[in-house]
């Protein structure tokens, strides 16, 4: 009998990248292959720290983390010095892990490397040392699609080199059925900080000279979702939407503890009736826009459920309206973080309001629950444009003249959604279309079996 496959996963260290390949490993690790987990020291601790029962996770999968290159107390939220800090140090360490976990057991050796697709320099360990590699992509093909086009569209003329903003008024358009990218709705965009647009610009080109350089190409989609972009990127396999509900208790995927009170809360409400509010792990909103979002939810005067991360608002602590907690004291509840797919699973849940990140987008889409848009960064403008005009499951909405999303903005397209029965329809019938696919016979389901076929080869 052949050794046993033992992979290493190594995430880029931000929620919305360690969650999805937590996932995988999981469902991988439920096929007979041995998984170790690298996380940087720092998101370890935190993922440690917010599970229930340690345990719980070590039984299941190996628990591994490198130093990051920054101390205890630096800034993690300055992308540019963790950056610079990673590329430095953690190409070093991984190797050195590699091969300590190489020399120190042979029927443990690492057969193949599954490294977050924002991570090339990962997959460049691996090729150097001679493993298998596989790129992980946590966002949706659409942006993969463009990031493989970059050579082309600056030899077209249409992207400048350097910052990879658009050189002039014509929208990208990559395939009929890709929606089309603006200026600011470029993965890379980010108009505050042009150095940070610089270096996410740069890494989106050099990743995918990485991504080239590996075996396989996984994402959380489903091709059916997709299937143009899918169809224009080199040796996708579209595995999801990976859904860590049904078949884990607590996995160590989260950056917060959960908040279990949320269930029991649901399960008191009526049917079809609470907004469920979530920005993901990284937005965060001004004290002026949490106000209006806080007001705006009240002022429709259904049932909630809002996760306000204890980040959330750029002061310190978020700063309800005057009076506010005691008027929603009946019908709202607000945790710092949910088990966000058990609670969109929810009969109770209408529609989320959310930032549209690709992990959100694929929690909502994998349980038919409708969208209120309000994305915020990156890639959420183009998952936004999938929302609302692609498969037509959402709503966007609309800033004032100061660029605010006002509290009767929210209110009225609220209440448009919860009414819309063509976009209900329509979240059904992805649902059901995202389930026959990881279902016997279905795409993702086929493409994740010829994975793990080949990783135990
Ligand atoms: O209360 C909560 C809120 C969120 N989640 C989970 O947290 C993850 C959030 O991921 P995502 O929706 O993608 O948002 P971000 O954390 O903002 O993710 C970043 O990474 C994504 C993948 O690259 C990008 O698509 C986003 O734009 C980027 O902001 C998802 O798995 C959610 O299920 C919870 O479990 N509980």
């Amino acid at each position: 009998m052949g050794r046993r496959p033992h992979v290493l996963i190594i995430p880029f260290p931000a929620q919305g990248h360690v969650a999805p390949l937590m996932k995988f490993a999981y469902q991988i690790s439920d096929h007979g292959i041995k998984v170790t987990f690298v996380n940087s020291d720092f998101i370890h601790e935190k993922l440690v720290a917010a599970l229930p029962d340690e345990d719980e996770a070590r039984s299941r999968i190996g628990l591994a983390s490198i130093p990051d290159g920054l101390g205890p107390g630096e800034d993690r939220k300055d992308s540019l010095k963790l950056t610079d800090s990673i590329f430095r140090v953690m190409p070093g360490h991984l190797k050195e892990f590699m091969e300590k976990v190489n020399n120190s057991n042979d029927d443990e050796k690492i057969t193949c490397v599954i490294a977050d697709s924002a991570f090339g320099w990962a997959l460049e360990v691996a090729d150097k040392m001679g493993i298998k590699r596989v790129a992980f992509c946590p966002f949706g093909p659409g942006s993969l699609a463009l990031a493989f086009h970059i050579p082309r569209l600056i030899e077209a003329g249409l992207l400048n080199s350097t910052d990879g903003s658009l050189l002039n008024d014509e929208l990208i358009c990559l395939a009929k059925d890709i929606p089309a990218f603006s200026s600011n709705r470029l993965p890379w965009s980010c108009p505050s900080d042009p150095t940070l647009q610089e270096v996410i610009f740069r890494l989106a080109f050099k990743d995918i000279s990485a991504i080239n350089l590996s075996n396989w190409l996984i994402c959380n989609s489903v091709y059916e979702l997709d299937s143009s972009a899918c169809d224009l990127i080199p040796n996708i396999l579209p595995i999801g939407p990976l859904i860590a509900n049904n078949h884990l208790g607590h996995y160590p995927g989260n950056f917060w503890p959960e908040d279990s009170t949320c269930i029991s809360w649901l399960d008191k409400q009526p049917a079809g009736s609470v907004i469920y509010v979530a920005f993901g792990s990284l937005a965060i909103l001004s004290q002026h826009q949490f106000n209006e979002l806080a007001l705006g939810i009240e002022l429709v005067g259904r049932p909630f459920l809002w996760v306000v991360r204890s980040d959330f608002t750029n002061g310190s602590d978020a700063e309800y309206p005057d009076g506010f907690i005691e008027r929603v004291a009946e019908n709202g509840k607000i945790v710092s973080w949910a088990p966000q797919e058990k609670v969109l699973a929810h009969p109770s849940v209408a529609c989320f309001l959310s930032h549209c990140g690709w992990n959100s987008t694929m929690d909502g889409i994998g349980m038919g629950v409708p969208f209120l848009c309000w994305p915020y960064v990156v890639d959420q403008f183009h998952n936004q444009s999938y929302i609302c005009d692609k498969w037509k499951v959402g709503l966007g909405l609309n800033p004032d003249e100061n660029g605010f999303i006002s509290r009767h903005e929210i209110k009225k397209k609220i209440e448009m959604l919860v009414s819309d029965d063509v976009i209900k329809a329509n979240a059904e019938k992805l649902k059901e279309m995202t389930r026959k696919s990881v279902s016997e016979g279905g795409s993702s389901y086929k493409n994740f079996q010829t994975f793990v076929e080949v990783m135990k080869q």
